[in-house]
Parts: structure tokens; sequence; C-alpha cells
């Protein structure tokens, strides 16, 4: 719609222009340092940097009511720079000229109800939100529209050249960070780290098409990511792992989306999101508490960060119930299904202690838990989800084994709505699915495929009597029609079918 068919009130609120004073604010110490370049730890304490507007309370001069207004007939309109994310920019980087947002077709992406099976099975009713339909089918490429744009606001206003974009990677952050490094022309280009073998061939090939330079190294994603937090440290390099607080401020429109769908009301919802390198629930929490602050919702939902048993730092962490003998040890992760967050030592653990703190103090101890769950409660949860129409990753999996889990330890009432993070799509996963549907998990990933949720091909395949299409060898009609009969006669005894 153009702005001009808005209804008249709400123009003036349409076009975002460039407003607040943003400032990197340091996580531990609370020193704070200007925006002009990039920077990913505070030069004091060393401790990771969220970044805030200076002018935040300028924004509660509009009432809570008008700000949702304002976001959902922003929804609707065609200005290139808000059909993304940014139709929230006064919420994620209100500084940056529309001119320098780039949009890849990030956010918007659809809230799917769950079908009466699997509410049974789960226990409450829940939708999954496919952050796989994201342009580089990962939710990761709301915090990449958000980093590079930022990255492109520093070339076009501060005389930024020649940027060497670099992550460390399990996959979904490289695939996303190459798509929009390769869209910017304007002389970014980038390098991503990989743990050999320790990422799928459908991820592998995502940074590899959009021209990166791939590296892969021995170890695992935490060796990755200590090596690109070295160059970033000693080399002029833009560190666009979620350690780049950039990333996080464009992860939050999971949560003003999530919002959305729900005409706002959230105080009834149980928002489930898996915990990697913990940028997503960093994201998830800062977005919640900002639409509370403003009074766009009148309550907070509750927040399930879930881990797996083979990479739970945060879960241990969270075991301890008083927070002054809390102390976080980074543990040595092993094999998962969940891929995307066998991480060890995640970068925003010192974001997340903070957050969840201010969450609790507003909605109550219960409203932020960390939960894990087995190898095999992700597969089988992953399976199920997506035998029931949805497009699932295994961290959605996750996530779905996790409110489940939830549901049947009475952690969460029957009266609950879940929202289900499925981070990425399905397709960049199927090498765990062959590998349940084949029987071929290693020993170390502990799953043992249950029979009921296998499923492989049927080669139906004529004898020798019977002639057969070839390659560029096609059958005569006689020959044919003996070919369709045979054929179907036989998928028709497979799947049992009467005959009329
Ligand atoms: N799961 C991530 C790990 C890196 O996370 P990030 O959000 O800090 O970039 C990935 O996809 O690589």
């Amino acid at each position: 719609m153009k702005t001009e068919q808005f209804p008249l009130e709400m123009q003036p609120y349409l076009v975002p222009t460039p407003s607040g004073k943003y400032i990197y604010e340091c996580s531990g110490c609370k020193g704070e340092y200007g925006i002009e370049k990039l920077l990913y730890t505070c030069p004091e304490c060393k401790s990771v940097l969220m970044i805030k507007d200076r002018e935040w309370e300028r924004l509660k001069a509009i009432p809570g009511s008008m700000w949702r207004k304002i976001f959902d007939y922003r929804s609707m309109s065609t200005l290139p720079a808000l059909r993304g994310i940014y139709r929230y920019h006064e919420l994620i980087g209100s500084m940056m000229p529309l001119d320098s947002i780039i949009c890849l077709g990030e956010g918007h992406t659809p809230v799917v109800a769950a079908n009466q099976r699997l509410v049974q099975w789960v226990g409450i009713p829940f939708h999954y939100k496919n952050d796989g339909q994201n342009p580089s089918a990962s939710f990761k490429d709301r915090g990449m529209a958000s980093a590079f744009s930022y990255l492109n606001y520093l070339i076009r206003n501060r005389g930024m050249s020649d940027v060497l974009a670099i992550c460390a990677s399990t996959g979904d952050t490289s695939a996303a960070a190459a798509l929009y490094a390769s869209y910017l022309v304007d002389g970014v280009k980038s390098a991503v780290l990989l743990p050999h073998g320790k990422v799928t061939p459908q991820q592998l090939g995502q940074p590899l098409g959009s021209g990166a330079k791939v590296i892969e190294i021995p170890g695992v994603f935490d060796d990755c990511m200590k090596i690109v937090e070295y160059l970033s440290e000693n080399f002029s390099v833009a560190l666009m792992n979620s350690k780049n607080a950039w990333r996080i401020l464009g992860q939050e429109s999971y949560s003003y989306e999530i919002a959305q769908a729900f005409d706002y009301e959230v105080g009834n919802l149980v928002v489930v999101v898996p915990i990697g390198n913990a940028g997503n629930i960093t994201a998830v929490l800062q977005g919640f508490l900002k639409l509370f602050d403003l009074g766009i919702i009148a309550s907070l939902p509750t927040i399930i960060g879930v881990q797996s048993e083979h990479a739970n730092p945060v879960y241990l962490y969270y075991l301890e119930a008083q927070p002054q003998k809390r102390q976080f040890r980074p543990v040595t992760v092993r094999p998962s299904v969940a891929q995307a967050a066998m991480i060890g030592n995640p970068v925003s653990m010192p974001r997340v202690v903070k957050l969840v703190e201010q969450y609790r103090e507003l909605a109550g101890e219960d409203a932020v838990q960390v939960l894990e769950v087995s190898e095999q409660e992700i597969m089988d949860a992953m399976l199920m989800a997506n035998r029931n129409g949805h497009i699932s990753c295994t961290q959605g999996g996750e996530c779905l084994a996790g409110i489940r889990k939830a549901v049947q330890g009475k952690i969460i009432s029957d009266d609950r709505i879940a929202v289900l993070d499925a981070t990425a799509h399905a397709l960049k996963f199927a090498v765990f699915q062959e590998k349940y549907f084949s029987d071929r998990f290693e020993p170390e990933f502990e799953v043992v495929p249950k029979k009921e949720l296998q499923n492989a091909p049927v080669l139906v395949s004529p004898p020798e009597s019977v002639p057969s299409p070839g390659q560029g060898k096609p059958l005569d009609p006689e020959e044919f029609k003996t070919f369709v009969e045979y054929t179907a006669k036989s998928v028709a005894d497979l799947l049992g079918l009467k005959i009329r």
C-alpha cells in the first residue's frame, strides 16, 4: 500500500526518520562507547556489549496502542526498506537512514498451528514459527539484515572500505553472512570458518554458492569461534557472529513478530527457543522486554530455553537455584543432532545472565526456564513434527521435545499456548533424518530409531520380460502400455488398492 493510502492519522508515523542516540553498553562494567566503529567487547573489562538507545525514553511519548497500529500498518507498506525487519525501525537501529537498510526478504515468517494429533502428543496447543522460511533458511538472516545494514551505513557514512566480513559457524550463520555479504557490492568480501565435518552438506553448499571463502578447521564450533575472536582482535575484519551486538538487534524482530501475530496478547504464551551461542535467547528476551517497557504488550510471555544433554552449559548454570552460587563453566560438547546448537561456551552468556535477571524481576522466577532434552527426544520430536505438516529442523525438534517435557513435568500448566522456534529449514538437516531412517547413527549420538518413525523409498523394478524406459531410449507405444500396466499393478499391490 502506498503511504498516501494509509489513514491520515497514521501517515506521519509510517516512514521512520533517523532518530535516537545509539551507544555500545558493556554487559559487565556498564561502560559506554560510541558506535562510530565496530566494537565487540568492552575495551575495559572485555565483556560482550549490548546496543542501547540513550534517547529510548522519547519513544514513550507515543502510547503502546499507537505503536501497535504503527507496526501493523507498516506491515502493509511497500517501501523497500520497511518490507523486512526494519518495520520495527525505532526498536532495532533507528539511527539508521532508510537508504542504508539491506532487506533480502527476512522476517514475516509464518506461525503455524499444530494439528490435534500433535497437540495431544504435547499436552497443550502450540505453534511453530518457521524461521527456516527466511532467505538463507534460518533465523540468522534477521541478525544479518541488521549487522550488514550497519556495515553498509559505516561504508556510506563513515568512510569504511575493503571490509572482510568473517564468522565462525555451525552452518546457519555462515550461510546468512555469506548471502548478505554477496549482496553488498561496495567492497565487502566474506570468509567463514567451519568445524571440518560438522556442518551438513546443504549448509556447506550455501556459503560456497554465495562466493565466500570457506575455511574448514579441525575441532568444533567453539574452536572456530576462538580463532575468529583472535582475528577480530588483531586484524581488520568485521566479526559477524552474534558477539557483534548489531546481530542481536535484528534478531529481536522474532519477538516483535510473535507479539504481532498474537495481537500483542502474549501473557499466556510460552516461547520456546533452542540455546547454542545464546544470541537467539538474548534477542528474544530483550525484544519482549522492550515491547513491555513501551507498553506495546501488557505482560511478558514465559521463555523456555532448551539445550541438548550433549551441549548443555546454560542448563547446568541455571540448575543451581541460588543466583549467588551460580558459576558458568563451559562444557566439552558431544555429537548432537541439534548441530547448530552444539556449543559449549556461548559468547552471549553474560548477556543472558543479565537479561534473565531483569526478566525474572519483572515477570517472576518461573518466567524464564532452561531445560535439557536427550538426543533421542530431539530426533523423535523433529520427525513427529514433520509427519504432522511442519518443516522443523533438529533445533525445532529440540524445542518440541522441550515443551513436551515441560508440560509432562508440570513446569508449564495445560492452559498455556506455546510458540516453538523452528530456527532453520528441515532440508538443511536432512542428513540426520537419513541417519535415522537408515539406522546409521554413530553410537556417540545415542539415537535409536523407532520403527514407526522410519521411512524409506520403495523401488518398483519390473522384471527383464517387461520393457522399461531408459535414459534417451523411449519405448514404442505397445511396450509402453505393457510397462504402465505392469508397474501400475505393482504400485496398486504395494498400496493395497482395490479395483473400482
Ligand atoms: N548456530 C550458530 C553458531 C554461531 O552463532 P552466532 O549466532 O553467534 O553467529 C551458527 O549457525 O553458526
